[in-house]
């Protein structure tokens, strides 16, 4: 009876899978249904079929917006898509119209009842009560007169967790299509993060946005928070990250992800929250392809960097926050030799001093009081063959400059509590939005360790300085599942006249929040709501961010550069600043000059 023909699933799932029919098929029995009793063939019609069709107004709604953007695919693979309120009537419908009328024969169109109870085993039936999704393909139906269908169901939750009902697709079986079941569960779960963000108006909204590049398809985890911080709602994906008693718990974050606020019109009302995973750990690293942007500054750079991963030589990546340093590290990493070995991100300004040795280098059983008992790898034996980026490295204590320096001379790491050095083979990356040849100057970084790191340098643009804003934009929105973005002339007006401080990472986070705002409609002006006021122009803004330095501090910043660009040469320095050998001695006396 069972033959299970669901070919993408690992053999576990099969077992599985056949497991759950297998109950449903024990369950029929027991209702007292036949395999070979005619179809229920009642349907729900007049007063009461427009009382559940009104009760589900909402759901039917946007599962109408949900189904016409993939109507396409639903007519060409010729299927019927279904929305299935929790009592198992079907209440709306799209589909191949051909498939249909024979559908109808077995009353697969609204109106009808599809529960176990009354049509047998179905994927419908299944869905709603097991609560997962399911497919029931051919055979595997209970009723005989079933067996021509291939069916897929994901059930649908409310943001308070219940079970509101669930979304179909069907088809004849010789039609079978492996995508339709993931497909139902990515209605379902966009259908449930609408229902969210609809009731969640006024709440403490927070949006947990994964990784872009490993979670393209994946719907969006979607949280509220009460005043106090309790998760009060939850859709099916959040809760999977979160634990399934996360509702009514204080939420305190997640490590890992990367946390925005969103604001309404008003700045107040309810705040939403992106929540970005940061370090990749299971899934695909960024590649050199996900760098977008034509800005002539930028393409330099990201040929630069092809050229330096073909290479073992460090890489410093140099830019300010949120320009893409990282981004570039991993796409290094992803086009070089080192690509099927680790990746290791450390944050280097989170590392606590007393740490640093073991976080680094790990440490032996026992090391210390409070270590794990098995002793632990450090980060650089983790990325053994593989690549470590080294990041805020401008942020590093000069104690744990002094221990990084040791490894990058000996190339071995020495666990804490041990006695034995381990080689290793690892291809550093450093970045950091620091200039680091003040922070030498300054005395908080040391300057052999500089040397050490630099190899090839790279200097990312801010993204004031890049002429692709818009472009950029375009490809932000086109990665947050908006197939067709659309900026207007005034729109993108006001993109190019902000100063953007926090570079890339805001102008992403403005347009999350501009894209919920604007519900599907085009992006307006009033829905692009900046963090800071750099409004006043781009090129003002540049302008008042560079305070005006004094006169004093124009010369010994002129007298130094003219030194350094000489080799500390006292005649050529003083040529080049077109002043006397004399005054130029005098002047670093003066201002106490050393380099
Ligand atoms: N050229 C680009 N194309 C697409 N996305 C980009 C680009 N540059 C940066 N981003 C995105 O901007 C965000 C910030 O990038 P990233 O974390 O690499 O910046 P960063 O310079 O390392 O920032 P920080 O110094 O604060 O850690 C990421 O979500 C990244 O995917």
């Amino acid at each position: 009876m069972l033959c299970v023909e669901v070919l993408t699933l690992s053999s576990l799932e099969i077992r599985k899978h056949s497991e759950v029919v297998a109950s449903s098929w024990k369950r029929c029995q027991q209702y007292g249904l036949k395999q070979m009793d005619p179809v229920d063939d009642q349907l729900v019609t007049g007063k009461q079929i427009h009382e559940i069709l009104k009760e589900n107004e909402a759901l039917i709604k946007h599962t109408s917006h949900i189904f016409g953007k993939m109507e396409h695919f639903i007519k060409q693979s010729r299927q019927v898509a279904l929305l299935i309120d929790a009592q198992g009537n079907i209440i709306y419908s799209v589909g191949d119209p051909e498939f249909s009328k024979r559908a109808a024969a077995v009353q697969l169109q609204v109106g009808a009842n599809w529960a176990e109870n009354r049509k047998g085993t179905n994927a419908i039936g299944v869905a709603i009560n097991e609560r997962i999704p399911v497919r029931v393909h051919a055979e595997e139906h209970y009723c005989q007169l079933n067996h021509f269908l291939t069916c897929a169901s994901s059930p649908v939750f409310s943001p308070t967790g219940e079970l509101l009902g669930a979304i179909n697709f069907s088809s004849k079986q010789e039609n079978y299509n492996a995508l339709s079941l993931s497909l139902s569960t990515m209605a379902a779960d966009s259908l449930q993060n609408q229902l969210l963000i609809e009731e969640s108006r006024k709440e403490h909204l927070i949006t947990l946005k994964e990784l872009e590049y490993s979670m393209k398809n994946n719907p969006l985890p979607l949280l509220s928070l009460d005043h106090e911080n309790r998760i009060i709602r939850a859709n099916q994906a959040a809760l999977r990250i979160l634990g399934k008693d996360a509702i009514g718990h204080e939420f305190s974050g997640i490590e890992g992800f990367f946390i925005e606020e969103i604001h309404d019109h008003q700045q107040k009302v309810w705040r939403s929250i992106a929540i970005q995973k940061k370090v990749i750990s299971v899934n695909r690293m960024y590649t050199f392809s996900d760098i977008a942007g034509s800005c002539p500054s930028l393409i330099q750079k990201k040929e630069l960097a092809y050229k330096a991963a073909l290479t073992d030589f460090p890489v410093l990546l140099l830019g300010e926050s949120g320009t893409g340093k990282e981004l570039f590290a991993q796409s290094i990493h992803s086009a070089s030799l080192r690509s099927n070995q680790p990746f290791i991100a450390v944050n280097c300004s989170a590392i606590p001093d007393s740490l640093v040795e073991s976080e680094l280098f790990g440490y032996e059983r026992g090391a210390f009081t409070g270590a794990n008992r098995e002793g632990n790898a450090g980060k650089f034996e983790a990325a053994h063959k593989g690549t470590i980026l080294l990041d805020e490295i401008g942020d590093m204590s000069l104690r744990a400059q002094a221990a990084l320096l040791r490894v990058l001379q000996e190339r071995t790491i020495t666990p804490v509590g041990s006695a034995k050095s381990k080689p290793i083979d690892i291809r550093i990356i450093a970045a950091t939005h620091k200039n680091l040849q003040n922070e030498i100057k300054e005395g908080r970084f040391r300057a052999d360790l500089y040397y050490r790191l630099k190899g090839i340098q790279i200097t990312l643009p801010s993204l004031r300085e890049r002429s692709d804003i818009v472009e950029l934009a375009i490809h932000l929105l086109r990665s947050h599942n908006d197939p067709n973005p659309h900026l207007s002339k005034e729109t993108a007006n006001k993109l190019l006249q902000y100063a953007w401080p926090g570079n890339i990472r805001e102008l992403n986070s403005v347009l999350i929040q501009a894209a919920f705002l604007a519900e599907g409609s085009p992006i307006r002006p009033e829905h692009l709501q900046f963090e800071t006021d750099c409004q006043t122009g781009r090129r003002e803004a540049q302008a008042a961010d560079d305070p005006v330095p004094s006169l004093k501090e124009a010369e010994i910043e002129a007298i130094k550069r003219a030194l350094q660009a000489t080799g500390w040469n006292l005649s050529k320095a003083a040529a080049l600043l077109e002043i006397g050998r004399t005054t130029l001695y005098r002047k670093i006396e003066e201002y106490d000059i050393t380099i």
